[in-house]
């Protein structure tokens, strides 16, 4: 590989020692920071996530709290989880584990969220913030996967300002905001989102100094397609299962290869999964400091 590896890994080890001072000072202020998770419904990746997110407050010191409802909960039930954790004074934030059992409302959901509890930043009012250009990690929470890719990305100090990025996928927790935040004032990205209809593809990724792949679509993103020296964050995740063995394993939207002609890459796994989940931590430090 000769493209430098943006270790999501040690990344997060770095953010959550630090976050781990923090939270040591908010305790000496009586503040016990606490995470809550509602999750619906079985999924096995879901659940691996949620659990994972426990396993990080334990380690910094966060306590946790876990809602789990099954997949055949009510959008009634679902509501009373929202309110109840909006009440609750040991819940400092909380997330919504996306995505929701079909036939949840997902934006109906996250909008009966606390804005001030949301740990994600995906409420419409944050959202909302991030479009205004107000919201930072120190007055509203960031999404945490845009989050945590800035965060990988300054601290390996790849240049941004000014650079074409190239954003492949439109979902609400990546695609969405990532352009938002990037093209904010101070760190001036210029910023491409394309998705599925997109029409020559190659011909958008060919232009982009740093590519975000998160569409979910295995191999997708070719070696030919980048920029020698570009920037690639492998964020899309798909599990495939090895006809030989029958095991299951999980790849990215960037093929391999890839690293042969880029300058930087961010892999799946051990890239902007770990980023992601760091921030999330990040989140709730921040919103207990803002108590
Ligand atoms: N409410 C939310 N839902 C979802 C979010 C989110 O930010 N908020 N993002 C994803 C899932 N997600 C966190 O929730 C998440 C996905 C992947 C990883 C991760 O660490 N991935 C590993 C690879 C996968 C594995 O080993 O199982 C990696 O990249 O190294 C963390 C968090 C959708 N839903």
């Amino acid at each position: 590989m000769t493209a430098v590896k943006l270790d999501g890994v040690a990344t997060a080890t770095a953010v959550k020692n630090e976050l781990r001072v923090r939270v040591d000072a908010l305790k000496a202020r009586g503040i016990t920071p606490g995470l809550g998770t509602l999750l619906v419904g079985d999924d096995p990746g879901s659940r691996s996530y949620v659990a994972g997110k426990h396993r990080d407050c334990a380690e910094i010191g966060i306590e946790s709290f876990r809602v789990d409802l099954p997949a055949t909960a009510s959008a009634d039930e679902v509501r009373d989880a929202i309110v109840a954790l909006n009440e609750n004074p040991a819940v400092t934030g909380y997330i919504i584990q996306l995505p929701l059992p079909a036939g949840l409302d997902e934006n109906a959901m996250l909008e009966l969220m606390d804005p001030a509890k949301d740990a994600d930043g995906l409420h419409p009012t944050n959202l909302g913030r991030l479009v205004l250009g107000v919201g930072s990690t120190l007055d509203s929470p960031l999404p945490c996967t845009p989050a945590g890719i800035v965060e990988m990305l300054e601290r390996y100090a790849v240049p941004i300002s000014g650079k074409h990025v190239v954003v492949v996928g439109r979902g609400l927790t990546v695609g969405r905001p990532i352009g938002l935040l990037l093209t904010r004032k101070g760190l001036d990205a210029t910023v491409t989102l394309t998705h599925s209809r997109t029409t020559q593809l190659e011909t958008h990724v060919r232009q982009a100094d740093i590519v975000v792949a998160a569409v979910g679509s295995a191999g997708l993103i070719r070696p030919e397609w980048i920029k020698p020296g570009a920037a690639v964050l492998d964020v899309g995740i798909t599990r495939v299962v090895d006809p030989e063995t029958g095991k299951g394993r999980l790849v990215g939207d960037v093929d391999p290869g890839v690293a042969e002609i880029a300058g930087y890459l961010s892999p799946m796994p051990g890239g902007v999964g770990p980023m992601t989940r760091a921030m999330l931590l990040k989140n709730v430090v921040d919103a207990a400091e803002r108590l």
